[in-house]
C-alpha cells in the first residue's frame, strides 16, 4: 500500500495534465492501491469521493500551487480515516493498571507482552508479567525469557487453569509493588467458543483495567469482526497491529479497525523488543505518502498560510490607519511564526509598519522576543491604549519581563514611530483618493 500511494503522489505532482486530469488520475490510482491493501470498498469510495470534492471547491491561499494543496487535502483526508488528530494516552490512569492481551494464535501477543513491558519499565514503571496461556506448549517459557530481557518481573504457574493463573498472577504482582500488570493469555483453544468463554472468565476474575486486543495486520478486512467478536465478550479498550512492518495490506486491518471506533495505541514494526510505536495517525499517513516529499511541502504551505495571516492583519491596520500595541504584539506573533525577519520585509507594506528600513537593520529576532515579552506583561488595557503607559507603569512592565525601563522605552519608541507612518501611509491614500476623484472629475 506504501508504495502505491507514494507513486501516485509522485506521478501527481510530475504530471504535465491539466489539474482535473490529474487529479481524477490520482484518485484512480489511489482507490485501486487502497482496495489492493485491504481497505474497505465503501470507505474507499467515501474517501476519494470527499478528496474529489474539496479539490474541486477549495482554492489554495495565494502563493501555493493547487497541486501542492491537492496534496494536503489527501494527506488530511487520509488522515481521518486513521484516526485523525487523536493520538493516543498511553500513560496509565492510575496504579496498578492492569492490562489483559487477547487475540487469536500467532497474532503475535505474546511478543507485543514483552514489549508492552520494556515500553512501560524504561518509562519508569515496575512491570509485571503474567504467563496465562496454558494452551500453546512453549508460550509460558517464550514469556519468561522475554520478562528477562526486558529486566521486569514474571510469574506463570505449571497448572492448566489460566484463570487461577492469572488471578494469583495478579495479586503476587500487586504485592510486590507493580505498577503496570500485563497478562498474557491463550490464543487458540479447542474452539472459538472456548478461547472466548475463557477470555471473559479472566476479565472476570481479575477487572482488568485495559483490555488490550493484538492482531495481525496481515488479516486485512477480518480485523473488523475479529474486534467485534472479542469485543462482545470482552469489551476492547485498545488495539495493537502487528507485524506492519511485514506487510502491504496494513491499511486493512487499520481501517477495519478504525470504523469499529476502538482505539489503536500501539503498532509492532518488528521482531525486537523495541520494535513497538505509539501509533500516531498522522505520522503513518505521512510515512504512507513519502514523508520525504511531503514534510517540505507541507511546511511550505504551512508558510504561505501564516504568511497570508500575517497579510491580513498588516492590511487592518493600514485600513484602520491607526495602530496599538496589540496590532503590533498580534503582526510579530504571526512573523516569528514564518520563522524569519526577511520575509517580514518582503511580506509587510511599505516595510513602514515597523518604521522604516534603519528600524529593521536594528530589529533582529532576539528583540522581538524581548518586545515579546515586554507586551506579554502588559495588561489589556495598556496594549490597547499605549498612551496610559507611564513611568511607573513602564517600571512594573520592565519588572515582569525581566527587562529594564530603558528596553520598555525603546520599544515605546519604536511603536510611535510606527504609529507615525501608518497615519501618514493612510493621509497619502486619502489624497490619492482625492486626487484620482479630481481628475476624473475634471474628464481625464
Ligand atoms: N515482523 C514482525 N514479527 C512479529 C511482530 N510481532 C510478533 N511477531 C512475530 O510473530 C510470531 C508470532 O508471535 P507470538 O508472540 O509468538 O504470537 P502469539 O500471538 O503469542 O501466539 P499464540 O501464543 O499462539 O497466541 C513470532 O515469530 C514473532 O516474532 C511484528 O511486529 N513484526
Amino acid at each position: 500500500m506504501l508504495d502505491g500511494v507514494r507513486e501516485a503522489v509522485r506521478k501527481f505532482l510530475k504530471s504535465s495534465a491539466d489539474y482535473e486530469t490529474a487529479v481524477n488520475a490520482f484518485i484512480k490510482e489511489l482507490q485501486k492501491t487502497l482496495i489492493k491493501s485491504d481497505v474497505n470498498v465503501r470507505l474507499v469510495l467515501q474517501l476519494t469521493k470527499k478528496i474529489k470534492e474539496r479539490a474541486l471547491k477549495e482554492k489554495p491561499p495565494p502563493g501555493a500551487s493547487k497541486r501542492d494543496w491537492f496534496i494536503k487535502i489527501v494527506y488530511e483526508e487520509l488522515s481521518n480515516l486513521f484516526g485523525g488528530d487523536v493520538e493516543p494516552e498511553v500513560k496509565p490512569k492510575k496504579v496498578p493498571w492492569v492490562v489483559m492481551l487477547v487475540g487469536v494464535q500467532g497474532s503475535g501477543k505474546t511478543t507485543t507482552a514483552g514489549k508492552l513491558a520494556r515500553f512501560y519499565k524504561v518509562r519508569g514503571y515496575k512491570v509485571a508479567l503474567i504467563a496465562a496461556d496454558t494452551y500453546r506448549p512453549g508460550a509460558r517459557d517464550q514469556l519468561r525469557q522475554l520478562a528477562e530481557r526486558a529486566g521486569v518481573l514474571f510469574y506463570t504457574e505449571d497448572v492448566d487453569d489460566a484463570v487461577q493463573i492469572a488471578k494469583r498472577g495478579v495479586e503476587w504482582a500487586k504485592g510486590k509493588g507493580a505498577e503496570v500488570i500485563i497478562v498474557d493469555t491463550a490464543g487458540r483453544h479447542k474452539n472459538e467458543i472456548d478461547l472466548l468463554n475463557e477470555m471473559e472468565n479472566i476479565a472476570k476474575e481479575i477487572s482488568p483495567d485495559e483490555v488490550m486486543l493484538v492482531i495481525d495486520a496481515g488479516i486485512g478486512q477480518q480485523a473488523k469482526a475479529l474486534a467485534e467478536s472479542f469485543h462482545k465478550r470482552t469489551p476492547i479498550g485498545s488495539i495493537v497491529v502487528t507485524k506492519l512492518d511485514g506487510t502491504a495490506k496494513g491499511g486493512g486491518a487499520l481501517s477495519a479497525v478504525a470504523v469499529t471506533g476502538a482505539t489503536i495505541k500501539f503498532i509492532g514494526t518488528g521482531e525486537k523488543l523495541d520494535e513497538l510505536e505509539v501509533f500516531k495517525p498522522k505520522k503513518f499517513v505521512a510515512r504512507i505518502l513519502g514523508l520525504g516529499d511531503l514534510e517540505g511541502l507541507l511546511e511550505r504551505l504551512k508558510e504561505v498560510e501564516e504568511s497570508g495571516k500575517l497579510e491580513e492583519i498588516s492590511q487592518k491596520i493600514i485600513e484602520k490607519g491607526d495602530l496599538t500595541l496589540e496590532d503590533l504584539y498580534y503582526q510579530i506573533v504571526s512573523m516569528k511564526k514564518m520563522g524569519s525577519l526577511k520575509k517580514l520585509l518582503q511580506m509587510l507594506p511599505g516595510v513602514g509598519l515597523m518604521g522604516g528600513n534603519d528600524l529593521l537593520k536594528q530589529v533582529d529576532d532576539k528583540v522581538l522576543d524581548k518586545w515579546l515579552a515586554i507586551m506579554n506583561s502588559m495588561t489589556i488595557e495598556e496594549l490597547r491604549k499605549p498612551n496610559i503607559i507611564n513611568r511607573s507603569r513602564m517600571r512594573r512592565i520592565a519588572i515582569g519581563s525581566g527587562t529594564s525601563v530603558k528596553d520598555v522605552e525603546e520599544l515605546l519608541k519604536h511603536y510611535n514611530m510606527s504609529k507615525k507612518m501608518i497615519k501618514q501611509l493612510k493621509r497619502k491614500k486619502g489624497m490619492l483618493a482625492k486626487l484620482m476623484k479630481q481628475m476624473e472629475g475634471a474628464g481625464f
